[in-house]
């Protein structure tokens, strides 16, 4: 062991002068000195009864001298074992190159020191507090780290113009991305449920675990709403404000925590969140500052003094808002857009979520299947009622089978309003004990609130807007407190004709169930009200087939999107009515709306969608196709089946099934998703004779593929071109095929199957004896397909037509394939091109051609065959007497 530099006490001789206006912490010291028999009480008590510290310091120093070198030694191994404590002396035992001895070494020292010791309380509180997140609806809890899932951190420059990402909160502390270093506040924003007010309880509790990076020894968490209850003459002192609504330093007589903080400011880290919540109308650099750390003041006036660096400047300062509100650049340093989760942080976050490996892929599907409900899921909050509404069906039914249980849009919006209302519950009470209240309780006690805000939705989609004033707000019988139940935010780019103060609904699909909601909740109108906004959008009208966008996920930004510039809003109420009067919705319905008020406004619904489902399969346009009559089914019918199945009705939808004469269905381009095939298959499973359905360029996805199956027994032509079917899919298509007596054209082409996939469908095509035209132009079956394909082609009954073009075949997969077609009398068509044909197959090929097994058309282009092989192919021709064409 290395030895001290020198004796220690000529050493505080020498530096007395610097130890006595450095030395904080005296009773630190005096604590360890009478611990180890260094002190007794009588040099303590005298040390205590001085008044000022410096002199507490020099009578310490003349004390300990006079008790011997080893006591001097001691006194600087204190000074070197709580360096929290005594911080600004850590640079003075590098100089002296202080190293204990043996004797010292083995002395117990305890920190006694009010500024680590505080630190350490708070770390305690903070960890305590910040270790679960508590739900929406506070009724129930998790365990932070087993919920925690990172977020997009866009980092923003003052013109909101993107400088990359964060990779972890330790970053959003540090100086990448900081624009403004003059400015105090690092201001995170975000819609609504995008994970703010987690973001800092994350940060908080990686302070008191000690696993954020930084030297901060002090974390103080406000929510801006708290500043709220203080009256506009209540005055109150920073200290207080610090430690009254924080944490209390214990055993501090001489306020040594409050003068650490306010020397040292960058030692501590403060949380603002929800800036949006303060009632007041406060600007920032208006508001009379506060300049000395000492005088009461009132509370907003000190938050705006920290916030703009008047008090504690070089403090940490984060604080959220929700997006839109808007703080002028030079107060800020740094800025970050929150933008929820990403694919990846969506996969994280279910792994998180459920524990069972078959659930989570069972959702993952579930949420591939659904564009409505993936982009929904982008924003936590969202995600996290979704994913809620799973789990409650795992409850219910006992084996959690996703796919077969139907979810709909509307239960996920009931679910939302039921954890939106549920914040009515009494705070006391939910902040003690878990929620017991069941569903139709909590709709019944927020059914006030849940009326204003529908009529309110109702009333803006009646003057098309999407924004509501406040006195719109006010007329509908809204208070400040409903306000804060989440069904509404502030607009950020107001309508110039409104002024400030504006809402909108967190979503506009909220705002289209809201309505929905008022529809049914009416009682003053005639029941046909409830059919109003049908005629915005007839399902007669029929536009083009064109892919149209879908509003969920996608928060209202008024500069962007112009609202009503298509018919969606209505739609989409409309599927709402129609989900909150299906029966399924009775037993909570039941408990809103009078019950023969509902059972005439169902009846009336059912009816109108009898008549109209009826008109509209009888006036559906026919052309004649290529391959006979086609019905051309345009996306209205698409919504028209979206909406049979929110209502559940198995009448309706056998009616529907019935009216579907057995022409083509055509429904290619029509952004059909893989969640439609379920609405799809609800109708199409009714329908009684032989069908031929054109799902080609849609999305429909290895799901949509097993969401239909139980309709495509009925099919004679399946085409499924670009579809995103993977060989899951193809493997489920396989199973049709062999399930499919009647099946005689199927068309896979652009879709992601490979060798495996391909070995599904040769397998499931050879054992057919209907099929005659099969199509995968564009996979990736290669030869391990190939070799499949050759073995289902031998003594073929049927298949007439076969292409696997575009499929990565070599000369081996090539000239297995020909080998095996020369066992073929039946293939007339067989389309090859832009594989990796050489030469060396060509031979085989011409061996085909010269065995005259019926073939008429052979494609061959676009592979590597050179001059020889041509040549070889054309020898052959000679003497074949069949082929028409060959390419
Ligand atoms: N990063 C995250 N990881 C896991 N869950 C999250 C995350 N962020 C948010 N959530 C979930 O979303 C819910 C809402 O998040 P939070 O309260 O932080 O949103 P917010 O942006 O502060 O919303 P508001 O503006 O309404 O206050 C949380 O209760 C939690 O269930």
């Amino acid at each position: 062991m290395e030895e001290a530099s020198g004796p220690c006490l000529p050493l505080l001789t020498y530096h007395r002068e610097l130890l006595v206006s450095t030395l904080t912490s005296i009773q630190c010291l005096l604590d360890n000195l009478l611990l180890n028999g260094f002190f007794c009480q009588e040099d303590v008590e005298i040390v205590q009864r001085i008044p000022t510290k410096p002199d507490k310091v020099r009578k310490v120093l003349e004390l300990v001298q006079c008790k011997g070198e080893e006591a001097c030694e001691f006194f600087i191994y204190i000074i070197s074992k709580v360096c929290d404590a005594y911080r600004d002396l850590q640079p003075w035992l590098e100089e002296i190159n202080f190293h204990p001895r043996g004797s010292v070494i083995g002395m117990e020292v305890v920190n006694s020191d009010p500024i680590s010791r505080y630190s350490q309380k708070l770390r305690y509180e903070i960890s305590r507090d910040t270790s679960f997140i508590m739900s929406y609806g506070q009724q129930e809890e998790t365990q932070l780290e087993d919920l925690y899932t990172d977020t997009v951190m866009e980092l923003l420059n003052d013109t909101n113009e993107n400088l990359g990402f964060l990779d972890n909160l330790d970053q959003l502390l540090g100086d990448d991305a900081v624009f403004n270093p003059q400015g105090e506040i690092i201001y995170v924003m975000g819609d609504a449920g995008v994970g703010k007010s987690i973001l800092l309880q994350k940060l908080a509790n990686l302070w008191s675990k000690k696993e954020l990076k930084t030297d901060a020894l002090f974390f103080f968490k406000f929510r801006c709403r708290m500043f709220n209850i203080f009256k506009d003459a209540e005055q109150i002192s920073l200290r207080n404000l610090l430690f009254k609504y924080n944490c209390y330093p214990d055993h501090d007589p001489d306020n040594e925590v409050f003068d650490y903080i306010l020397r040292f400011p960058e030692k501590v880290v403060f949380t603002f969140d929800g800036y949006d919540e303060i009632q007041e109308d406060v600007d920032i650099m208006k508001i009379p500052e506060v300049v000395s750390p000492e005088d009461k003041a009132n509370a907003l006036q000190l938050l705006m003094s920290l916030l703009s660096g008047k008090l504690l400047k070089g403090s940490k300062k984060v604080m959220t808002a929700r997006t839109g509100i808007e703080i002028q650049s030079r107060v800020l340093r740094k800025k970050v857009a929150l933008r929820g989760f990403s694919p990846d942080h969506l996969k994280a976050y279910i792994d998180l979520h459920f524990r069972e490996q078959e659930h989570r892929e069972l959702v993952s599907v579930q949420l591939d299947a659904s564009p409505h409900l993936c982009g929904l899921c982008s924003t936590p909050l969202f995600c996290w009622i979704v994913f809620k509404s799973f789990r409650h069906l795992q409850t219910m039914h006992d084996d959690f089978h996703l796919p077969d249980t139907c979810i709909t849009l509307t239960n996920i919006f009931l679910l939302l309003c039921e954890v939106f209302l549920s914040r009515l519950a009494s705070p006391a009470a939910s902040s003690l004990r878990k929620g017991t209240r069941c569903t139709s309780e909590t709709f019944r006690a927020g059914l006030r609130p849940l009326t204003a805000f529908s009529k309110l939705a109702l009333q803006g989609l009646e003057r098309r807007s999407l924004i509501c004033s406040q006195e719109e707000i006010s007329e509908c019988g809204l208070t400040e407190e409903d306000l804060a139940l989440g069904f509404l935010k502030p607009v950020s780019d107001y309508d110039p004709g409104r002024g400030p103060g504006s809402f909108e609904f967190i979503h506009t699909t909220l705002q289209s169930f809201l309505a929905a909601f008022a529809l049914v909740l009416e009682e003053q109108a005639p029941t046909g009200t409830i059919l109003k906004f049908f005629s915005e959008c007839s399902w007669r009208q029929e536009p083009s087939c064109l892919p149209f966008t879908f509003c969920i996920g996608r928060p209202v930004n008024l500069s962007l999107s112009k609202p009503f510039s298509t018919n969606e809003h209505f739609l989409f109420t409309n599927l709402f009515l129609c989900g909150l009067l299906a029966k399924s919705q009775l037993g909570l319905m039941g408990h809103l709306v009078r019950s023969n008020l509902l059972r005439k406004k169902r009846a009336k619904l059912k009816s109108y969608l009898s008549t109209v489902v009826r008109s509209h399969m009888k006036g559906l346009p026919t052309y004649k196709g290529d391959d006979g009559t086609k019905v051309h089914v345009l996306p209205n019918f698409l919504w028209m089946v979206r909406c049979i199945f929110e209502t559940g009705s198995k009448q309706i939808a056998q009616m529907t099934a019935k009216g579907i004469t057995p022409y083509f269905i055509k429904l290619s381009y029509c952004n059909v998703y893989s969640g439609d095939c379920t609405a799809l298959n609800f109708v199409l499973q009714h329908h009684r004779t032989l069908l031929r359905l054109d799902m080609d360029n849609n999305n429909i996805s290895d799901y949509g593929v097993k969401q239909l199956r139980p309709s495509f027994s009925k099919m004679t032509v399946v085409r499924l071109y670009n579809n995103n079917i993977t060989d899951v899919g193809a493997k489920l298509v396989a199973h049709i095929i062999e399930e499919c007596p009647k099946l005689a054209v199927l068309k896979l082409g652009k879709n992601k199957i490979t060798g495996v996939g391909g070995r599904y469908l040769a397998l499931a095509i050879q054992k057919s004896t209907s099929i005659f035209d099969v199509g995968m132009w564009g996979n990736s079956i290669g030869d391990e397909g190939a070799e499949a394909f050759a073995k289902a082609l031998r003594n073929h009954p049927t298949l007439t037509n076969l292409s696997l073009a575009a499929n990565g075949i070599t000369s081996r997969g090539g000239r297995i394939l020909a080998e095996g077609l020369r066992e073929n009398s039946v293939l007339r068509i067989f389309w090859l091109v832009e594989n990796k044909l050489g030469d060396d197959a060509a031979q085989t090929f011409a061996e085909l051609v010269r065995a005259n097994t019926g073939l008429s058309h052979l494609w061959l282009i676009n592979n590597m065959l050179t001059v020889v092989g041509i040549r070889r192919l054309a020898e052959a021709l000679a003497v074949n007497t069949k082929l028409k064409e060959i390419w």
